[in-house]
């Protein structure tokens, strides 16, 4: 393993005893009590869901509808297998790539997710911090419902920073927020295109989600805030919230607008057919996120690693083609790379991360699945990015969840 700067979340190093921020359990880390740094990204969700209000940790973790989707998406890497090279001299594995033009150091990033307050105080102060890490400086995308100002996050990032757009009934909004964006030194923006509506969230539902006071979408005004902190029994405030706020009406002939307002790249991120990626392509979109929203959108769709050979052939390479969803091992970075990906976002695991400890706890995420991408490479007999390609892969038997604990998949369901 490369020395990443990676703190241990819990452990002996005196620095991190002292650092409550850093302690992932009170009684933790002292020489009564040593408690191990989690070893895996599912360790993470165990300590995340026993600190997280049921209902927080609901909302994280849930889908829609029956949340197929969100089990397709972990079940499409378990049907792939690897096939190693050997004798292939793995002494140094280069994890370092361009992503639109900026240098980071892993094939990685961080998926738009509103309110990251909800899982720590400092919320995307920390995640922004996380991300920029020695090793890692890998770009996060910032939701357009981030619980921290934009300045804010500039002012502590290291790694690129994206703005991620809903397209909003108040175009005049979203036109102060990608100015603001641009002025703060953002580097891209990233369109959502999954999100006509909220999905029905079954979790989000039970629990009457809504925003606990305190927690606001920092970089909106009020007049589209509304809703958001206000209970109903069996109704989730964000689905209220997106069904006043965000326009459905939004259609390719609105991208062009878009793009007149900007000199940033614009992605679309939401993206699973070859029909769709064809278009975009050809219309100039300067990426294309494969994604199904983290199965929290259309119960059913497509599983993302399923839909990514389908998007990559339909670009064929007029613009990089990322992906995210269900990535909670190094070895998913490695099959996503294999057939196209530029690099893959990460969703839920951060959250889990910024619940367990904070900043730490987010490096300690990333730093994960960095090191184990790098183990993964070096395994496979692949020491560079640019040796990645389908040959490494093979059709299953799919492998069972395992039934450790510490495996994600396994997590309470609602
Ligand atoms: C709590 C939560 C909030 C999210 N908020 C947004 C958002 O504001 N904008 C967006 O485009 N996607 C949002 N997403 C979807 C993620 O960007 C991403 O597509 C998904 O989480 C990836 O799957 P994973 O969680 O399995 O890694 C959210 C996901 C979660 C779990
Ligand atoms: C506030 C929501 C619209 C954010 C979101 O996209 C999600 O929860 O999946």
């Amino acid at each position: 393993m490369t020395d990443t700067g990676t703190d241990s979340v819990v452990g002996t190093d005196p620095a991190t005893e002292t650092d409550p921020a850093i302690a992932i359990d009170p009684a933790a880390g002292t020489d009564a009590d040593p408690a191990p740094r989690p070893l895996t990204v599912g360790a993470y969700a165990a300590l995340a869901e026993d600190r997280l209000p049921p209902a927080t940790w609901h909302y994280i973790q849930g889908g829609a509808g029956t949340e197929s989707t969100v089990r397709a998406n972990r079940a499409a890497y378990r049907r792939l297998r690897l096939r190693p090279r050997v004798l292939a001299d793995v002494s140094r594995c280069d994890l370092s790539t361009t992503v639109l033009g900026d240098a980071v150091g892993a094939p990685l990033g961080i998926a738009p997710m509103a309110y990251h307050q909800l899982a720590c105080d400092e919320g995307e102060v920390a995640t922004v911090r996380a991300a920029g890490a020695p090793g890692l400086r890998i770009p996060t995308v910032v939701s357009i419902f981030a619980s921290r100002t934009f300045e804010d996050l500039a002012a502590q990032a290291t790694g690129p920073l994206w703005l991620q757009l809903y397209w909003l009934h108040r175009r005049d909004v979203l036109r102060t927020v990608v100015r603001r964006a641009e002025a703060a030194g953002f580097r891209a923006l990233v369109l959502t295109v999954d999100t006509p509506r909220l999905g029905r969230r079954l979790r989000e539902l039970r629990h009457g989600f809504h925003l606990p006071p305190g927690i606001v979408a920092r970089n909106l005004d009020g007049e589209v805030t509304g809703f958001l902190h206000d209970r109903q029994d069996g109704s989730s405030a964000l689905a209220r919230h997106a069904d006043a706020f965000i326009d459905p009406s939004l259609s390719w002939s609105d991208l062009d607008r878009l793009r007149e307002q900007t000199r940033l790249p614009l992605l679309l991120k939401g993206v699973l057919t070859a029909e769709d990626a064809a278009r975009a392509a050809g219309l100039g979109i300067d990426g294309i996120v494969v994604s199904n929203h983290g199965g929290r959108q259309l119960d059913g769709a497509v599983a993302t690693l399923d839909a990514l050979p389908e998007v990559v052939a339909a670009v064929d390479g007029r613009c990089p083609v990322f992906l995210d969803g269900g990535i909670r091992h190094g070895t998913d970075v490695l099959k996503a790379l294999a057939l196209g990906a530029r690099a893959v976002f990460v969703g839920r695991p951060v959250l889990w991360g910024l619940a367990a400890g904070g900043e730490a706890g987010a490096r300690g995420v990333l730093t994960l699945l960095r090191d184990e991408l790098e183990d993964a490479m070096a395994l496979a007999g692949r020491p560079s990015l640019a040796a990645l390609g389908p040959e490494l892969l093979a059709r299953g038997p799919a492998a069972a969840p395992n039934e450790s604990y510490e495996d994600p998949d396994l997590r309470k369901g609602p």
